[in-house]
């Protein structure tokens, strides 16, 4: 076995990739339901909340029962009062009465808490189910869609669902419902004192509530425009930081700060507008509720005068009166919050679920490997807001051909390979692979067909070890370490601290170019597919590790259909084909020692490289010798 530091416990199956849902077809109908919800927030969370139905009854159950033993309560001090005013003759009646308000206020307590335990697994049940969702739902956007989002602004919107939803969620248990109970429950007491007194209120509360109700809606713009620019500032760090380097580079780093500055500033000023907002609506209940509980008490005492209602009922209609128009403003406060995340929630959710541009055909099916054919047939493709970037291009490549394309930059060969990985939809012609139309087979067979080794290397933060094993979950370790053997990875990985383990940092910055470069090698060796994408694959290796690299693509491209981009033209020594693009389009064929022999870019290109014809010329007449030896 290859002597390279490695935990025991390494198995790449179990460590990656739990499918999140099983089918293909399962997937599309799946996303098709998300979508639906992009503009409807509350069924949104309706939809989380439903799905645990038990947990969130209890809870329900638990603050109902909770509220109503709080209100039952000032009756059984009412009651208490009562009683003592009875005199002392009324011992039993008084213990009765105490035991009644003391069990009240037990359960009261008690059924809080039943509440908030239960609601500690509900609540955060759901934070988890929608953000997995959403993950998904995320992953199923065509790469054109990613091109135009900033990672941090897509990281931050789904983190704000979360904390939206369940903030959202536990303002409705703790803070709007538990008043909305009690003010209920309050004018239903007071109906047994003195209906009227109760009608007014109800009539009152009503009004209020909905007064407030309506001045929050208007709020709703602002608190929008919040979340709006929150996730703005979210986006903007987290491409600041991951660009440090180039800050750094340039000197900008006061540039930065003034920019994130402006960013901030526009953020606060949004926030404070949206704070306000809640606050002016305090302030309107506040000075409503002080001329009412006024008005209130003043009319029980009235009534005392009156010898209508004993000492007792004026405890307990004010005790009440105040839980009445505190309950409204606590629920019209409540209320206005739960507004404020919903408006959050809305904000993020229109984002997150824009309709995928690029789903899969309703009868695509999964590609059937047969060689690695692949067809161009009169492929035009322009960018979104871009002129033709291919333009009637064709291009047949047979299972088993290398071909290597060439060209200037920004002739289209990229695009080329991204078109072949249904990045994107031609607006004309054709793509096929072993004779089925890309359109109609699934992206995910698509892309298990195709192993790519790019020129701007992507690694995630995680080992060495999974980076490989990227390529194939389930492979064993000695099936990775064989991979890293192939790619030449084996020297540098063991002078590494911990060995497979070693992090690679953010996208691999703690590797040089090259060692970069090899374990997406190793990972492209590993998913062994037929078809092998080569992007400037050799382009950050010194002459040294080329040579060793070299031998090794050499060996991984045996027996696949290649296509590789190359602006060094050593590297398609060995291919059996050059094409040469111009423009979007082919203006060159043939077989590197037909294309050396004759004019054209293929030609002017070798010269430049190896100083004249001539000894470009010889160059590659000794390495085709000494490949064939
Ligand atoms: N995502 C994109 N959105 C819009 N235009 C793009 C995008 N990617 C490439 N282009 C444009 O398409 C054209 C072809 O680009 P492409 O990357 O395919 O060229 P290339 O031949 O690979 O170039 P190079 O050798 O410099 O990598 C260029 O004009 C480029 O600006």
């Amino acid at each position: 076995m290859i002597n390279v530091k490695i935990k025991e416990t390494h198995s790449v199956g179990r460590t990656n990739e739990i499918p999140l849902r099983s089918t293909q077809a399962q997937n599309a109908a799946y996303d098709a339901q998300l979508a639906g919800y992009a503009q409807r927030p509350l069924a949104f969370l309706y939809r989380y909340i439903r799905r645990h139905p038990v947990a969130h009854g209890a809870v329900l159950i638990s603050v109902f029962a909770a509220v109503g033993c709080s209100l039952a309560s000032q009756y059984g001090i009412k009651h208490l009062i009562d009683v003592l005013s009875q005199g002392r003759s009324h011992i039993t009646q008084l213990w009765g009465a105490f035991l009644l308000l003391a069990g009240l206020i037990a359960a009261d307590n008690l059924l809080w808490r039943v509440g908030g335990w239960v609601s500690t697994h509900a609540f955060v049940t759901v934070t988890g189910d929608l953000r997995r969702d959403l993950f998904g739902y995320l992953n199923g956007h065509a790469q054109a869609w990613f091109t135009e989002k900033q990672p941090g602004l897509l990281a931050s919107r789904i983190t704000a669902t979360s904390n939206a939803v369940f903030t959202a969620e536990n303002t409705m248990a703790w803070n709007a419902l538990p008043p909305c109970i009690a003010v209920g429950g309050a004018i239903a007491m007071i109906a047994a004192v003195n209906p009227l007194m109760a009608g007014g209120l109800l009539s009152v509360s009503a009004v209020l509530a909905l007064i407030l109700f309506k001045l929050a809606g208007h709020g709703a713009k602002h608190h929008r425009g919040f979340a709006k620019e929150a996730a703005t500032v979210d986006g903007e760090l987290v491409d600041v930081i991951s660009n440090m380097g180039l800050v750094r580079a340039f000197g900008a780093i006061t540039r930065e700060q003034t920019r994130f500055g402006a960013k901030l500033k526009e953020e606060m000023r949004a926030r404070r507008k949206s704070l306000l907002h809640l606050e002016k609506l305090r302030l309107f209940h506040a000075v409503v509720t002080a001329f009412l509980s006024a008005g209130l008490l003043g009319w029980a005492l009235w009534l005392w005068t009156r010898g209508q209602v004993s000492t007792g009922d004026i405890v307990l209609v004010s005790s009440l009166g105040f839980t009445i128009l505190h309950g409204t403003r606590d629920l019209a406060v409540a209320l206005v919050d739960v507004i404020q995340h919903i408006a959050r929630l809305a904000e993020a959710i229109e984002t997150l679920l824009e309709p995928h541009q690029l789903p899969d055909h309703p009868q695509a099916k999964k590609l059937v490997e047969q060689g690695g054919r692949v067809d161009f047939n009169q492929v035009s493709f322009a960018y979104p807001n871009r002129a033709r970037t291919l333009e009637a291009f064709d291009l047949h490549l047979e299972p088993g051909q290398r071909v290597g394309l060439i060209g200037s930059s920004g002739a289209g060969k990229t695009t080329v390979l991204a078109l072949l990985q249904h990045f994107y939809e031609p607006q004309a012609g054709r793509i096929l692979i072993d004779g089925q139309d890309l359109s109609m087979i699934t992206q995910e067979s698509l892309r298990q067909s195709i192993a790519v080794v790019p020129q701007d290397i992507s690694l995630l933060h995680r080992t060495i070890f999974e980076n490989i094993a990227y390529g194939r979950p389930q492979a064993s370790l000695e099936e990775v370490l064989a991979a890293a053997h192939e790619a030449r990875c084996t020297e540098f990985i063991e002078a590494m601290p911990q060995g497979l383990d070693t992090m690679v940092g953010d996208r691999g910055t703690k590797l040089s170019g090259g060692q970069r470069q090899r374990i997406a090698i190793a990972r492209a060796i590993l998913k062994n597919a037929p078809i092998l994408l080569l992007d400037e694959a050799t382009s950050a290796l010194d002459s040294a590790s080329e040579e060793a690299i070299q031998q090794a693509l050499d060996r991984l491209m045996r027996g696949r259909t290649v296509i590789a981009i190359a602006h060094r033209l050593s590297t398609l020594q060995n291919f059996d084909r050059i094409i040469v693009m111009s423009d979007g389009k082919v203006i060159d064929d043939g077989a590197p020692e037909a294309l050396r022999k004759r004019t054209g870019l293929y030609r002017d290109l070798l010269m430049k490289q190896f100083g004249n014809g001539v000894s470009a010329v010889n160059y590659y007449d000794t390495r085709i010798a000494e490949h064939a030896a």
